[in-house]
Order: structure tokens, then sequence, then C-alpha cells
């Protein structure tokens, strides 16, 4: 669903993916880890389109919808309005599904996305992302800033639509502890490039990603 082959993209002289390969089959949930700067976020602005690659190829097979690096919704739009703007391409009207999955957001429908909390707001994220009807997800920091207990629900929300829909998903994360326990492999990426990847249970097991990314071995 997700190819990315020898991909290099620059900011002006700065190379910030320099020569990554990655794949994530249909149907696959995989996390990308790495700390800040190593070029996650370009990774996943690439992959929607946002940046172009200065070389290298990236193929989506379907349709794809990011869930951005904070949220980035319109501070001053209704959360109705926000999730609308999410269904203008697949032409997505009637967000009833999306209220059925996040009853929450039903109740928000009329405040200002600006004015909600860090959680809520990544609901909306969410759920304007949902309302593309994509078949691939990328996540670009799911718990970021968010309480324990909200992360669990909406990683709990990603898997079910995972396992229930066949969603493919990206997930890229700083908290290697949730993108291990949702994610069948993962792939490392440090400085623009992938020091390491394979699957969740091994990569747990690596002493290097223990010590930077899980404080120490997981016992
Ligand atoms: N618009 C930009 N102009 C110039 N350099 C940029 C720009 N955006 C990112 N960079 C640089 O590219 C590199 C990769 O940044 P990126 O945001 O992709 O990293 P990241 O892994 O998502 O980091 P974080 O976890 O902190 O969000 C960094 O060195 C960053 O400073």
């Amino acid at each position: 669903m997700i190819d990315v082959q020898d991909l290099v993209v620059s900011y002006g002289t700065a190379t910030a993916l320099d020569h990554l390969t990655l794949t994530v089959a249909k149907g696959e949930m995989v996390a990308l880890l790495g700390p800040n700067g190593a070029g996650k976020s370009t990774l996943a602005n690439t992959l929607a389109g946002l940046l172009e690659p200065a070389s290298g190829t990236v193929s989506v097979g379907g349709r794809l919808a990011l869930i951005p690096e904070g949220r980035q919704l319109f501070p001053d739009l209704s959360v109705a309005d926000n999730l609308a703007l999410g269904g203008w391409r697949s032409g997505l009207r009637d967000p009833s599904s999306v209220y059925d999955l996040l009853p929450r957001l039903a109740e928000l429908s009329g405040r200002r996305a600006g004015v909600l909390s860090g959680g809520e707001q990544q609901m909306v994220a969410f759920g304007r992302a949902l309302m593309s009807r994509p078949e691939a997800l990328v996540v670009d920091e799911l718990s970021l800033g968010l309480a324990p207990n909200v992360t669990a629900d909406l990683a709990a929300h990603l898997a079910g639509l995972n396992r229930t829909q066949g969603l493919t998903v990206l997930l890229i994360e700083q908290n290697a502890r949730l993108a291990f326990e949702l994610c069948s492999r993962a792939y490392v990426l440090e400085s623009g490039r992938l020091v390491t990847e394979g699957a969740c249970a091994e990569l747990a097991d690596d002493p290097r990603v223990a010590s930077a990314y899980l404080g120490g071995a997981i016992t």
C-alpha cells in the first residue's frame, strides 16, 4: 500500500531523508520511530504529497489520509466544519459514521476547534482523516501531549479500524511502548537514515532500541 524506495527529501541544502526505503503492506500496521529531527514528519508530509522528493520514489496504492503532527485544525471553524473539510475530496458530507465511532465529536460538533482540549482536538483530527474514507492512514505522533487514557482510547480505535476494516496504518511515534503494542513491524530512523527495522517483538529486545526508546531493556 505504501512503497518508498531510495527516497531523498531536502530542505534547500539540508537533507532530511537520505535514501530511505520502507514499505507497508495492505492491512498492515507499521511503526516509524526516531528521535526529534530524524525526518519522520518529512516522510509523513511527502507521503501526503505536501513535499516533493529530490530523488527516489513514493507510491501509495489507495486513498491516504494524514493525521498531522500538532493536529493542524482550523481553530476558528466548528468541529462539524473541520470534519466536513476532511470529506471534501471523498464527497462524504454526512459525519454520522464518524460520530458513531467517536460519539464525543457529536457532542462537540458546534464548538470552535480552537477551544478544545488537546485530546479533543486529536479526536477531531482523527475524525477529519476518517471523513476522507482512507485506505491508508499516516498518524504523526498520536500520543503527543495527550494523557495516557486519551492515547489508549484513540489507539484502541486505530487498532479496531485496522482489524475490522483492514485500514493500513503507518504510526509515527516517540512512544515506542505504544508503537510496539499496536504494530507488528517497525522502522527506526535517525538523521534521515534507517538504522534498523524488524518485528516489534525482536526490536524490543534489541539493546540499542531498548536504551534509546524504552528507557532500558524490557523485562
Ligand atoms: N521547513 C523546513 N525547513 C528547513 N528544515 C526543516 C524544515 N522542516 C524540517 N526541517 C529539518 O529537517 C529535519 C527533519 O525534520 P522532521 O520534522 O521531519 O523530523 P521529525 O523526526 O518529525 O522530528 P520531531 O520528532 O521533532 O517532530 C530536521 O533537521 C529539521 O530541522
